[in-house]
């Protein structure tokens, strides 16, 4: 399937263009051309439009795209229009503030439950989220067909805490830990999200343009444009 084909900066573009056309949308303007919808999202016009001209005839030249047709279509293509339910592993500091955030239900990513191995947290609820033990998460992923974990847990147990998910059908996993998952790509794929990076990448580019007498840059939307 062409899909299979997609780079995966692509699709992260896909998901700032949705919000840029969510919007425009709010605000009622009707049609965005390319160089608008790039500078909106701070890349080339080109980029923009190679990226959508990999699913298909969008837009009219030297019109623009019809703004809430082609947030539609991006919709579909990322599966946005309908609801995905996630679980989380990890009821501390990092697993509690993730599932107090209301962002992730409005994006259609439902947070089921927060599983933890700790007696005294099963049966409490964070946000309205119950956190429930091990024998309550095989339960509810069979039941409620989740497919997608988000891993909030220490270092120490995270690689096998991904196993036990991908035993219960877990095919996404979103890692917060600072390891680096070993998991075959056909069992499930793996995020990883080490904010720390983003540290050090600002550190270095600090760094470099103190040597070389630079005002700081930034674009956090570089990387994406030029891989
Ligand atoms: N990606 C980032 O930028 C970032 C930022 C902060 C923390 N972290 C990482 O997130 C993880 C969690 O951090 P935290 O501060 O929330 O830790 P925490 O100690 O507050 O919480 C960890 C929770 O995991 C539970 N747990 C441990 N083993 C388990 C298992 N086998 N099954 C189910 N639950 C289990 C514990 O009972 C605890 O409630 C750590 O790996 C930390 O390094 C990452």
């Amino acid at each position: 399937m062409k899909f299979f084909k997609v780079p995966e900066p692509t699709i992260m573009r896909l998901s700032l263009y949705s919000r840029i056309l969510e919007q425009m949308e709010e605000r009622g303007i009707p049609i965005i051309s390319s160089v608008e919808l790039g500078d909106a999202v701070g890349i080339n016009s080109g980029v923009v439009r190679k990226d959508l001209s990999m699913f298909g005839e969008f837009g009219v030249r030297g019109v623009g795209y019809n703004v809430r047709e082609l947030r539609d279509n991006i919709r579909k293509l990322l599966g946005q229009d309908r609801n995905w339910p996630v679980i989380i592993v990890g009821a501390g500091h990092l697993g509690s503030s993730l599932a107090a955030y209301p962002g992730f239900t409005q994006r259609g990513f439902n947070i089921e439950a927060i599983v933890d191995s700790d007696p005294a947290l099963a049966g409490t609820t964070i946000q309205g989220h119950p956190v429930i033990d091990w024998a309550g998460a095989e339960q509810l992923i069979k039941e409620q067909g989740v497919r997608m974990a988000i891993l909030a847990v220490p270092p120490d147990a995270v690689q096998s805490v991904a196993q036990r998910m991908i035993d219960l059908g877990i095919e996404a996993i979103l890692n917060f830990s600072p390891i680096i998952l070993k998991v075959p790509a056909a069992k499930a794929q793996v995020q990883n999200v080490d904010l720390t990076v983003f540290f050090d990448l600002m550190r270095f580019t600090s760094n470099l343009n103190e040597q070389e007498g630079l005002r700081p840059q930034s674009s956090s939307l570089r990387g994406l444009a030029v891989r």
